[in-house]
Order: C-alpha cells, then structure tokens, then sequence
C-alpha cells in the first residue's frame, strides 16, 4: 500500500483582483505516489503548488479533480480515518492562547486516544524547560519545536512535515533530522517539504521537485544526479596555471566549465571526464598542490528543474 497517492488531481483557484476574479492552476493533473516507509522530500520554487497539495492530503482543500488516497484511505470520503492515524506539523501556524506547551501535547494525546507520556515527547523536542509557560511567551522556534510534539502524539503512520526547520537553530534542525529518522526507523513514512535543500539530502530517500504545479522530477538524489548528466565539480591547487593545459581541458569531452582563481582551477565536467581533466593537470609542468572534488548539489538539481516563481 502507497502511504500516499494522487491520481490526476487538478487544483484551480478564483482569484479576485481590482479587474475582477481569474482562474489560477495550482495543480496540474497531478500523479505522485509516496512509498510506504519511505522519507520523501517535497520540494518547489515559490508558488508550485507544494501547500495546495498538503492541504488536500490533509482535506483542508478539495480537488477539483482528480483523486486523493492517503494511508489507503479516500481522503473525500474518510477523512476521519485518515486524522487519526496522521501527525502535522503545519507552516504557518503555531500554538495560540493562553494554555502551556504541555497542555497543547496533553491535548494532542487525548485527541489522538493516544497513552503517550507527554513529558516523553517534550523531552524528544528539546522543550523540558518552557514547556510549562504559556505559549503566547514561545519564540518562534520553541513554537515550532513544541508543534513537533504535538505532531508525533499517537505514533503517526504518516508525518506531514510543512517546512519543518523554519525558526528552528542550528541545534534544532539537528533535532528535528533526528526525529525524522527514529519516527522512520518506528515504521512512519514522512512526507517532507522543505526550501533547505541540505535538510532533504540528510534525511531524504527520494525526492519529487514541483514546478508550476507539474511534478518535473522524482527519484533518489544520487539518480536525479545521474539523470543530470552525474556532473562533478573538480578544483585543482596549481603551483601556476598553465595556459594551454586549461586550453586543452577546455576542449576535452564532458568538460563544461574552466574556472580560473590563480592558482587554483575548477573545472565543472561529466563524472567520466573527471580522470581525464585530473590527469592533465598532472602530466603538465604545474605541481598539483591539492585536488578537491564535489557532486552536484541538491540546490543545482533544484536550479535544473525549476523556473522560479509561479505568476
Ligand atoms: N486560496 C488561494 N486562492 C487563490 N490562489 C491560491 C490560493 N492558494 C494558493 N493559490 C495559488 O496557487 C499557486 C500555488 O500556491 P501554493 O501556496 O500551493 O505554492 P507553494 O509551492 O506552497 O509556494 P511557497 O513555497 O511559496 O509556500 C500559486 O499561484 C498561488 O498564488
């Protein structure tokens, strides 16, 4: 069973502006299948579409068409079943009102008739400390910290992870890719939608990239880079850079890009072409100082895929 999956969905919004109201296509037909078990990152330039999916997952929204299973279950049919069994962490929204943190994770628990130890899922968070002040006193990343709490209430089969490192510190983001991986390692399949690219390549088992409310790429990071072109960055640490050997790299196969910063050279080339461009610099009069090589970063793959904000 898929923990998650969308068949065809389309989402469109009226929009109403001074020269009246417009249709907007948040959503686009839309197939995209979570596994069971697996961490998926969910990611999109401004405007993709990413929030609109989330809230027909949660049923905050309706398809326009299309259909939306989550946990097996219809989502326009039994939602009920489908709460229960779901943790949240919404962006956007944290905890309102006068009542304490703890009251909050008390509350989560009873609403889920969950038998969890509230002081448990306060300690997992980092929140021992204020979680008997009043909310309204929370900073933004203690706020953020506690509605992680609250969305692990009950053992949720499915997280629903909704920029989970906004306000969070350094310290925090940790904790939270802890989580992400012990609530997994329980058996939870997380759904994970993050603009901070390093948070989904620390924890990410496949990644689905929207753009324009269309999925333009799923997969495993290493397989989105291999579809790429498995392009890598090589810099060298030259004694000088010899000028005809850049010539000759320049023109070799795979070779993208020469970049000189006297007196060191990055060239940007094909996986296979790395020897080659390495090799060179070594058959030259140049001694090689230092070699250093990167892969292809999530942010690059994110850059590939997408256009920028959707109008
Ligand atoms: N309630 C709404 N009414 C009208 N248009 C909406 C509404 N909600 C979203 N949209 C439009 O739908 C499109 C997708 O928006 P959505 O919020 O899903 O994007 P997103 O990927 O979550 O963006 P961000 O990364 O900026 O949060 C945008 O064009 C947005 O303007």
């Amino acid at each position: 069973m898929s923990a998650i999956e969308l068949r065809g969905v389309t989402k469109r919004y009226r929009r109403f502006g001074i020269r009246g109201s417009r249709t907007v296509t948040a959503l686009h037909d839309l197939d995209l299948t979570v596994r069971s078990g697996e961490i998926f990152g969910f990611l999109g330039p401004n405007g993709a579409g990413k929030s609109t999916t989330i809230d027909l997952l949660l049923d905050y929204a309706a398809p326009t068409s299309g259909s939306v299973r989550v946990l097996g279950h219809d989502v326009a049919t039994e939602s009920a079943a489908v709460r229960d069994r779901i943790g949240v962490l919404p962006d956007g929204y944290g905890p309102i009102g006068d009542r304490t943190g703890r009251d909050h994770v008390e509350f989560a628990i009873n609403a889920k008739d969950a038998d969890d130890d509230p002081d448990d899922l306060i300690d997992r968070v980092g929140m021992q400390g204020p979680a008997d002040y009043p909310v309204a006193e929370y900073s933004k990343g203690m706020a953020q910290r506690l509605m992680l709490a609250v969305a692990l209430a009950g053992e949720p089969d499915l997280l629903v992870l909704d920029e989970p490192s906004t306000g969070l510190d350094p310290n925090g983001a940790r904790t939270m890719r802890r989580i992400v991986r012990e609530e997994n390692e329980r058996g939870a399949t997380v759904f994970f939608s993050s603009h901070i690219m390093e948070q989904v390549e620390a924890v990410c088992d496949r990644v689905g990239i929207l753009d324009g409310g269309e999925l333009v790429a799923v997969d495993s990071i290493d397989a989105l880079r291999e579809a790429a072109g498995g392009s890598a960055a090589v810099t060298l640490e030259l004694s000088a850079v010899p000028a005809n050997v850049v010539d000759y790299v320049r023109a070799l196969e795979g070779v993208v890009d020469v970049e000189i910063d006297e007196p060191s050279v990055t060239v940007t080339c094909d996986d296979a072409a790395k020897a080659a461009v390495v090799a060179a610099f070594y058959d030259s009069p140049a001694t090689v100082r230092d070699v250093t090589t990167s892969e292809t970063s999530l942010e690059d793959l994110f850059e590939r895929y997408t256009r920028g904000v959707a109008q």
